[in-house]
């Protein structure tokens, strides 16, 4: 059953943008809470240092009712590899990094950060130590610094840096708010509750720069499966290439070529791992459920030119 974690959890879910917050607090209602710390962790500050993420004959179901979502799923994931997740509508694909976020508990199994067993991690502090930046990512009412960096821990500059870095300059142009006349554009730009005066591909811009705020070593990119452009789509590509070399990025992708570079993938189908390799070796294997994908990408693109 999904547990959901007190206020301070649902939070950084909304932080993180897990969730949008409508949905986490109807969650949030409806089910028990796992704590948001856990008392003598031995987490250090610093963790997860490396990145390494294992998933560890781990299963889960959404409800009593349903099958598992996640079946014996083992993975091991190398720091600063570069994963990308695919597989059929329904595979499995999200149901990972619900997981990982412990939006959905496990059944069995288990998960592995650097070594540590996220089960045993408070959900505040699991939560606050990952990234996400999801398919339709919410905002929050209030002003664009105050998105970039709502626990307040950066200076304008570091603020800065990272709306350059992530390509929203253009984007946060406005007239009213702090403004900086060098760049023509502030910080205080006015989000509207959600972020509903930004479409989707620019609140998942956002989400990326509050990323290069913050500083996450385990990142992981839900990829938008409509309403955004192939500017932004390659845009979050580039910088997450550039920007985030040295973190883990694991990216559930809806469209293969966004994947294409990664350095292996991970297909899915029925909720289990059924081809893990280098995208040329899963593409050579002209049997494989890769290829088969690949194949009826080509297909569906020939249509779209005729
Ligand atoms: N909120 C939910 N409640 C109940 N079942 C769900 C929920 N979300 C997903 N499922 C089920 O869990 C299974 C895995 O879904 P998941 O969303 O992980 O697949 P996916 O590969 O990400 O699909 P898509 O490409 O369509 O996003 C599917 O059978 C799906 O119906």
């Amino acid at each position: 059953m999904p547990i959901i974690s007190n206020l301070a959890g649902i939070r950084q879910l909304f932080i993180n943008n897990v969730y949008p917050i409508q949905e986490v607090y109807d969650k949030a209602h409806m089910e028990a809470e796992a704590p948001a710390h856990v008392e003598n962790s031995e987490l250090t500050a610093d963790w997860p240092e490396h990145g390494q993420v294992e998933f560890r004959n781990y299963s889960m179901r959404f409800t009593a009712k349903q099958d598992r979502a996640l079946a014996d799923v083992s993975l091991q994931i190398k720091s600063g590899e570069r994963i990308g997740v695919v597989g059929r509508t329904g595979a499995g694909k999200t149901s990972l990094s619900l997981g990982l976020f412990r939006v959905i508990e496990a059944e069995s199994g288990s998960i592995l950060i650097d070594g540590v067993d996220i089960a045993q991690v408070g959900l505040h502090d699991l939560r606050s130590r990952l990234g996400i930046v999801s398919q339709d990512p919410a905002l929050f009412h209030g002003t664009l610094r105050f998105n970039l960096d709502p626990l307040q821990r950066h200076c304008d500059r570091e603020l800065w840096e990272a709306v350059e870095a992530g390509g929203i300059v253009e984007m946060v142009e406005c007239s009213r708010g702090r403004h900086d006349p060098e760049r023509g554009c502030c910080l205080g730009r006015f989000v509207e509750c959600g972020g509903r005066n930004f479409s989707a591909g620019q609140r998942q811009l956002i989400c990326l720069c509050r990323l290069l705020v913050s500083r996450r070593q385990v990142i992981v990119l839900d990829e938008a499966t409509a309403n955004i452009d192939s500017e932004t789509d390659s845009l979050i590509r580039r910088v997450v290439q550039r920007d985030f070399r040295h973190s883990t990025v694991i990216t559930i992708a809806h469209r293969l070529e966004s994947v294409l570079d990664s350095d292996r993938i991970v297909v899915m189908d029925n909720g289990r791992v059924v081809e893990l390799g280098p995208p040329k070796e899963l593409a050579s294997n002209h049997n494989g459920l890769f290829s088969q994908l690949l194949a009826a990408q080509k297909q569906r693109e020939k249509h779209q030119q005729q």
